[in-house]
């Protein structure tokens, strides 16, 4: 059984200190790390990763066009890692022939020619293949990006709360998601491959090619020896350097100074805290707390990977030391040789030459075959989380049972029932609700009453099934709600929660997306917006329905500095590029915040809420449910809602949850009155009255004598 990595155990993880970070490594069996072998055996390591890869590979050929593409992707390549050697075939050529004219005092001119023809030919080649490769390359690219990021899409959209809000989940979804703009991790993992199998043959072929044309000349294998030693220093140096980690590892900080300085950094970036920034009077505050941090941590290095590299160089030194003499060993040796055979030196020098000509070739081709074995194995495991993304199990399972049994119940609302409901939220000790039970007939209306926190929007989420209960059982019309197929459900019952939020995308998609169905039937978004007191002012809007609550896409501008209003002379504004785009709006309504007042988003919620259960023609939603869907709202339109919704409810299940005590508890069917996850007392406003000591009575009358 491998050991549990425990920072707390002095035996077997080392501590060191990384700038303000504190490195915890874990020490392991020590094990001399050969480049190569050291990337073989990770590699090795990761090897249950290659089902995924065999995967991603089927699924980039199933990609319309990329079998072609990547066809011709590989033989470019394999072209590209063959055509070096023959440059450097024809250099021994050349070679040969300047050995011959030393020799014989003649030159077979025509020979001469059609090589300099050919190596010309390798050149030109090499150029055309890479110029043809990078063509090939973008389309395969986008293609293979377009197809990942549909997967992620779906591997993200498909999550249920519990699931997405889970860390360990939120990580593997940052890390199934290329952190680049303009490649995907399966581009990135093939084209690894690709360059890997060809370095490797590049190199063989040029070394086989070499060794063949020196083996003939004098000292050849001495200076093609020297100049490996050479090369072999380099790329040991430069595999060090490059080492990210060995074995597990992990790093925190606990200086204080930068953890507030990076929130100082946070707060001023972000337009989240404009607001507070300006009106507390908070700039020169927070310049002096900065400065203050920035002082303190003095030359301390906050940035964790540049001090770790820099420490890896710093550790290669020695080698670089070693390096630079031994790169000039087979200068040394040819003049050594000059000096005692004075015939040989043409020769001798052509050699020379080839051979450094050579070995930059080498030198890239060996840097690059190092550097990419040792992301392989971190490449593996991407393919790994690419997939695994997509297969992270719901925490809310899925039930099999048609619902609505009967399609009646559209009509007549449905009936719910808590028994002995309990829940905590995960994570979590205290219980959110404490043994929950209460019964609402079809078609009645229920409003949930209680202080902050007491679980009013808890038992509303356990409706909609964003969480399950952890224990007891909630029934709708007799069934149990875990046996309901969950997308009936959500289709069956309409939900708007407090914290509700709006997308940044037009409000007339926000409004439409509240019946997926007809997402875009503007009759239908109109009359939900009328219903939910927005239409007035969406129609004053300068894009109107079409206007962006917060518009995703930001325009892109020439980089001026700030306050530049002529650059060459030329007097320069973006302010109408928008309108290029065909709206008329600047940067959409949102500038981080969408624009619009507390009450006008509550309206748009609304409206989207009744897009579905209100405005369609055919009832698709038997039980509606609002958590505090007045909150933001003047009183004039506070009451417009509730007659409506009073009006137009039908005989639909309706809960509500609220502080507030007024003209809907009068109405309700039912009050439940809650706090601290238990329920107090139930029942109808008049009995709930006619108990003199009750809470509910008391928080009634404490409302009450505030407009008395
Ligand atoms: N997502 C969550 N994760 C963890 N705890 C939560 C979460 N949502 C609510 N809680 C906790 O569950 C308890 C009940 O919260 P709930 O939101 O149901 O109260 P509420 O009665 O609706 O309050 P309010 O009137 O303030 O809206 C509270 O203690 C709250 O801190």
């Amino acid at each position: 059984m491998p050991k549990t990595f425990n920072p707390d155990d002095a035996t077997t993880v080392k501590r060191s200190k990384v700038g303000v970070w504190e490195l915890y490594e874990d020490v392991g069996p020590k094990i001399v790390k050969i480049p190569l072998v050291s990337n073989i055996e990770t590699l090795w390591e990761s090897l249950d990763c290659l089902p995924y890869v065999w995967r991603m590979f089927k699924d980039i050929a199933n990609i319309p066009g990329c079998m072609t593409y990547l066809s011709l992707y590989l033989l470019l390549e394999v072209g590209l890692s063959l055509l070096p050697a023959l440059g450097v075939w024809y250099s021994g050529q050349l070679l040969q022939v300047v050995e011959t004219a030393v020799e014989k005092r003649t030159v077979d001119k025509g020979f001469l020619i059609r090589i300099a023809i050919g190596r010309c030919i390798t050149i030109f080649a090499i150029r055309l293949f890479t110029y043809v490769q990078d063509r090939v390359q973008s389309p395969l690219n986008l293609r293979i990006k377009r197809y990942y990021a549909l997967r992620t899409f779906w591997a993200m959209a498909r999550l249920d709360v519990p699931t997405f809000e889970d860390d360990v989940v939120q990580q593997q979804l940052q890390q199934s998601v290329s952190h680049s703009t303009r490649s995907s991790i399966a581009w990135d993992v093939v084209s690894t491959f690709l360059k890997i199998g060809s370095s490797a043959m590049r190199l063989f072929a040029q070394v086989a090619v070499l060794a063949n044309v020196l083996s003939e000349q004098r000292d050849g294998n001495l200076l093609l020896m020297l100049t490996f030693a050479h090369l072999f220093m380099e790329w040991l140096s430069n595999y060090h350097g490059m080492l990210q980690r060995s074995g597990v590892w992990a790093a925190t900080t606990e200086n204080q100074h930068y953890i507030t300085s990076e929130g100082l950094k946070r707060i001023v970036s972000s337009t989240l805290y404009r607001k507070e920034i300006v009106a507390m009077g908070l700039r020169e505050h927070l310049w002096h707390q900065f400065k203050r941090r920035a002082e303190r941590l003095g030359d301390k290095v906050t940035d964790f990977w540049e001090e770790y590299f820099h420490k890896r160089r710093q550790a290669t030194l020695f080698i670089q030391f070693l390096q630079d003499p031994l790169g000039e060993l087979p200068r040394i040796i040819f003049c050594l040789r000059a000096v005692q055979y004075p015939a040989a030196i043409p020769v001798s020098l052509t050699s020379l030459q080839l051979i450094t000509s050579t070995v930059q070739g080498f030198s890239n081709s060996l840097f690059e075959l190092v550097q990419k074995t040792s992301t392989v194995a971190d490449k593996l495991q991407a393919v790994r989380k690419l997939y695994d993304a997509s297969a992270v199990p719901n925490k809310v399972e899925d039930g099999h049972l048609p619902f609505p049994e009967d399609h009646r119940s559209l009509y007549s609302g449905f009936e719910i029932e808590f028994r002995k409901v309990s829940f905590r939220y995960p994570g979590l000790e205290a219980l959110a609700l404490d043994n929950v039970s209460f019964k609402l007939e079809q078609g009645q209306l229920c409003v949930i009453v209680g202080d902050n926190g007491s679980g009013k929007s808890t038992i509303l989420k356990l409706i909609a099934r964003l969480y399950d209960p952890i224990e007891g059982q909630i029934l709708l019309n007799g069934m149990d709600i875990r046996t309901i197929k969950l997308a009936d459900l959500r289709k069956a019952t309409s939900v708007l929660f407090q914290d509700y939020s709006l997308f940044p995308l037009t409000i007339g998609e926000n409004i439409g997306f509240g019946d997926p169905t007809h997402a875009y039937d503007i009759d239908r978004i109109r009359q939900a917006a009328k219903l939910g007191g927005c239409e007035d002012f969406i129609d004053k809007m300068p894009d109107g329905f079409d206007s962006y609550l917060e518009r995703p896409v930001n325009d892109i501008y020439s980089n001026l500095p700030s306050g530049t209003s002529k650059l060459f002379g030329r007097a320069v504004s973006h302010s109408k590029i928008r309108k290029m785009s065909g709206k008329r709006a600047g940067r959409g309504l949102a500038e981080g915040k969408n624009g619009l007042s507390g009450g006008q988003m509550q309206r748009v919620a609304l409206a989207r809420t009744f897009m579905r259960s209100l405005v369609a023609p055919e009832p698709q939603v038997g039980l509606l449910l609002f958590d505090e869907p007045s909150a933001s709202l003047d009183p004039t339109a506070e009451h417009d809602l509730f007659e409506r919704l009073r009006e137009l409810r039908g005989n639909k299940t309706m809960i509500f949850s609220t502080h507030r005590f007024g003209k809907l508890t009068r109405h309700a069917d039912l009050i439940i009155y809650i706090l601290n996850g238990v329920i107090q007392e139930t029942g109808t406003h008049d009995a709930l009255l006619k108990k003199e000591d009750g809470q509910y009575s008391r928080m009634w009358k404490l409302q009450a004598e505030a407009y008395l």
